[in-house]
């Protein structure tokens, strides 16, 4: 990290506290206390940073994070009355997509359009039955994990990674906008979707970005006039929302992002799955002997679960539009609010050895959100959780049942775009099952 941006982050860290100082005045109230320096001082940070900074300063901590004052608040019974209490004078911190589409991603929608909008996606989500379609969504599961078996570079990280996000796209192509895997608009989309998200949503939409867009939005609205006279129930959300008459250029735009942000959310997923299960055989084993197909299902859906709790929930995060004061801690004005999800799940009070990976942890056991939220925790929690644990769960079992999965490295966890990931030297072996 150069000088340059070392000095940088001096200067908003300095600017940043003078501000709440001024803003403590007035409010008689000061920041949670906390550790307030740039990322590009001092020693790594690494997935346990948090963690350890909760455990000095308490359940409300104050941090420099990606470059913006930041209070953490570690527990999921006071991130949700936080998030409860103070709910008009928040926002998600979330990407601003009001130039393109009218009303924005609905992560950043508050009030009766938030309510309308969730309303809608909510009724679609609940037409679009997964019920009956296993061995529809096994196959594309089953084609792409083949292909993990052969080859060079088969056991390299990047090579999983690269075949679950194939495996991921096609998945939420069909299911969210209908472009059956195999064919010719799934192909144009995939290639669309690759050039417009290599690998994740770009933070700041710009022209390029724009034009990239429109390019997926012209595919999308071929497929919707191509859907107008289908008579069948709906087997995707595109084709529930031109059925019922509901496609506006908001929701289009929310159609195409999700199926963006839902591939990558998947294929980091299951790339923690695989990883995790690989070390599990004797479970993986146990599945696939497991006579009764519900308890096959419930078994893989606990890995699922396990694999949440441990890697793939972080945080749920919010910026403050007005100065807020939480448990008489100031929280300043444009600063940000981490409600500390990985970090809760971790407490040893909820979860018996909370840093190791049990996958039938969940199997005979509920947790509440007070203790297990990994899917959101207030009024945007998280629409497609119904999916996420259905879908990775027949990843499990299609693991379990027609491959057999070796762990040969677990390697060093590293810093993604956007999460924490396996670590390039992680290795698996993936064999096809006689
Ligand atoms: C690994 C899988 C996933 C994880 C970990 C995840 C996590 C989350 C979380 C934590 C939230 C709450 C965000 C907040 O409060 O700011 C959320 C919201 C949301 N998720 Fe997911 N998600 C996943 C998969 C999906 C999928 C597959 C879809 C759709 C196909 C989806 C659609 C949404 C939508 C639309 C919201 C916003 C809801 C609203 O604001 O009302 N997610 N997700």
């Amino acid at each position: 990290m150069g000088a340059a941006k070392r000095h940088l982050d001096r200067f908003k860290i300095a600017s940043k506290i003078g501000q709440a100082r001024l803003q403590g005045m007035f409010t008689s109230s000061r920041l949670a206390p906390g550790s307030i320096i740039s990322e590009s001082t001092g020693s790594p940070r690494d997935q346990f940073h948090l963690l350890e900074l909760h455990r000095k300063y308490g359940d409300i901590f104050t941090t420099w994070s990606a470059g913006k004052l930041t209070t953490c608040i570690v527990g999921h019974e006071l991130g949700l009355r936080f998030l409860t209490e103070k709910k008009a004078k928040l926002r998600a911190a979330t990407i601003d997509m009001t130039p393109i589409f009218p009303e924005g991603f609905l992560r950043a929608m508050e009030g009766t359009t938030h309510v309308d909008y969730r309303r809608m996606f909510l009724a679609a989500f609940r037409a679009i039955s997964l019920e009956g379609r296993s061995s529809e969504f096994r196959a594309i599961l089953h084609g792409r994990l083949t292909e993990l078996t052969t080859g060079e570079g088969r056991l390299r990280s990047q090579t999983a990674a690269q075949i679950l996000k194939q495996a991921s796209t096609a998945l939420m192509l069909q299911l969210i906008l209908g472009a059956k895997d195999g064919s010719k608009i799934a192909g144009e989309l995939t290639d669309a979707y690759n050039a417009y998200a290599p690998n994740g949503m770009h933070i700041v939409i710009t022209p390029t970005e724009r034009a990239k867009y429109e390019r997926i939005k012209g595919l999308v609205l071929n497929l919707a006039d191509d859907l107008k006279g289908s008579e069948s129930p709906p087997s995707s959300l595109l084709e529930y929302m031109v059925r019922f008459q509901t496609l506006d250029d908001t929701v289009v735009g929310n159609l195409i992002h999700m199926t963006e942000f839902a591939r990558y959310d998947f294929h980091g997923l299951w790339r923690w799955i695989l990883l995790e299960t690989a070390g599990e055989e004797n479970y993986l084993n146990a599945i696939a002997d497991e006579p009764d197909a519900r308890r096959r299902e419930v078994m893989a859906k606990s890995a699922v679960s396990e694999t949440l709790r441990m890697q793939q929930s972080e945080f749920i995060l919010r910026t403050a539009i007005m100065p807020i004061i939480f448990e008489g801690f100031l929280i300043p004005r444009r600063s940000r609010v981490r409600i500390c999800i990985w970090e809760a799940h971790r407490d040893a009070n909820k979860f018996l050895d909370p840093d190791v990976f049990k996958p039938d942890r969940f199997v005979d056991k509920k947790f509440s959100s007070a203790s297990y939220a990994p899917l959101g925790l207030d009024h945007h929690r998280c629409l497609g959780a119904g999916w996420t644990l259905q879908l990775s769960g027949l990843l499990v079992e299609e693991l379990a049942e027609n491959f057999s999965v070796k762990l040969l490295n677990y390697g060093t966890v590293s810093r993604g775009h956007f999460h924490y990931e396996p670590g390039p030297d992680s290795q698996i072996s993936l064999t096809a099952r006689r």
